[in-house]
């Protein structure tokens, strides 16, 4: 049997929801230190006092006894108010803002439709340290939707990074050997986050032997050499990747319909997932490099202090294959491969 401990892991990326489905999924992530919390909710978390009270709802779903932080984002609107964002940075309400390109994914409707309005406040941003969290796809029709996170890069975010330099930037669920090449060309400037399933699953998941909707996710799983781009960043143990789940829950009624959303609901089995692609890279020293110590330090946050062990059983670990949420369930993200790993110590 194997087992390794690391620093308690963060994920920098993820839906915690609100109402019924917080209350099922919040138990999941308990085991993190802290999570960058997606402000998509209907209606969106726009201002700082609608962050403090989601801040509170999530803290009031968490079991007994978790010392989980939610960390807060606000939607970025193009009405956002550049001294509200401000003031809550400075007041520790709210860690970062994103940027959702308006009709990119679930619930972006209130989106930026064009980035000129908003670099004002992207400004102010870069003036208080402050990260921009980004979805980074473009949403014209006309761009095939395997090639909107490269658009995004060439039309968006290179000039972005040219126009405010300081702005500190997370390009959000990096997909692409393209988004891989453009973080690392940055030099540490721009940090990219990685999900699990994105280093387990390509497009074929999706799509052969029918329709799959619960490996329907945005930005969309790509073809198997970005699969192969992405482990290799992952792996590496370069400071500029770190892991965000993106774990994305919604009910199973919602993901299985002729107009399905996209997210993966990958919280229950993230660790065990993760040690199985770190083993199978013989990267497993550098797991704790991706989960739990380059993030903080992009963030300019401590890692944390406690420690999680992870252990290899020899037979397969059982995990249900969904939750409930009221009366509805929510499907767990299957790797497709038996899991041998979990964590022991959840304290
Ligand atoms: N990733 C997803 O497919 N969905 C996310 C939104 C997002 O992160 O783009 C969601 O909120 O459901
Ligand atoms: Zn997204
Ligand atoms: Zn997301």
């Amino acid at each position: 049997m194997k087992k390794i401990t690391i620093r308690q892991p963060d994920d920098w990326h993820l839906h915690l929801r609100d109402g019924t489905v917080l209350q099922a999924v919040a138990p999941y992530t308990a085991h993190f230190g802290r999570a960058i919390v997606m402000p998509n909710l209907v209606p969106p978390v726009v201002t700082t006092a609608d962050a403090a009270a989601y801040r509170e709802r999530i803290l009031a779903a968490l079991p007994e006894g978790s010392s989980f932080q939610p960390l807060m984002t606000l939607y970025l609107t193009e009405n956002s108010s550049a001294d509200d964002i401000a003031a809550g940075f400075r007041d520790g309400i709210v860690t970062a803002v994103k940027l959702y390109p308006a009709g990119a994914t679930t619930n972006s409707h209130s989106g930026v439709r064009n980035i000129e309005k908003v670099y004002p406040v992207l400004e102010r941003m870069a003036g208080i340290g402050m990260p921009l969290c980004v979805h980074g796809e473009v949403t014209d029709p006309d761009v095939d939707i395997f090639d909107r996170e490269a658009v995004f890069i060439e039309r968006v975010l290179a000039p972005l990074r040219q126009r405010i330099p300081e702005l500190r930037i997370v390009m959000e669920h990096v997909t692409t050997s393209d988004g891989v090449d453009f973080v690392r060309a940055q030099n540490g400037a721009i940090a990219g986050t990685i999900t699990p399933h994105h280093l387990i699953i390509n497009r074929n998941a999706i799509l052969v032997g029918g329709i799959r909707p619960h490996y329907y996710c945005l930005p969309v799983a790509k073809r198997e050499k970005h699969r192969l781009a992405l482990r290799a960043a992952a792996t590496s143990g370069e400071g500029t990747f770190f892991l965000g789940t993106d774990s994305a829950p919604h009910i199973d009624p919602l993901k299985e319909c002729a107009c399905g959303c996209a997210g993966v609901f990958n919280a229950p089995n993230t660790m065990a997932c993760l040690a199985h692609v770190f083993e199978q890279e013989g990267a497993l020293d550098r797991l704790e490099a991706f989960a739990s110590l380059n993030g903080p330090a992009f963030y300019r946050l401590l890692p944390n202090e406690k420690r999680i062990t992870l252990v290899r059983r020899d037979e397969p670990v059982t995990m249900p294959a969904k939750i409930t949420a009221g009366e509805h369930t929510i499907t767990v993200f299957d790797p497709m491969f038996p899991i041998h790993w979990e964590v022991e110590d959840a304290d």
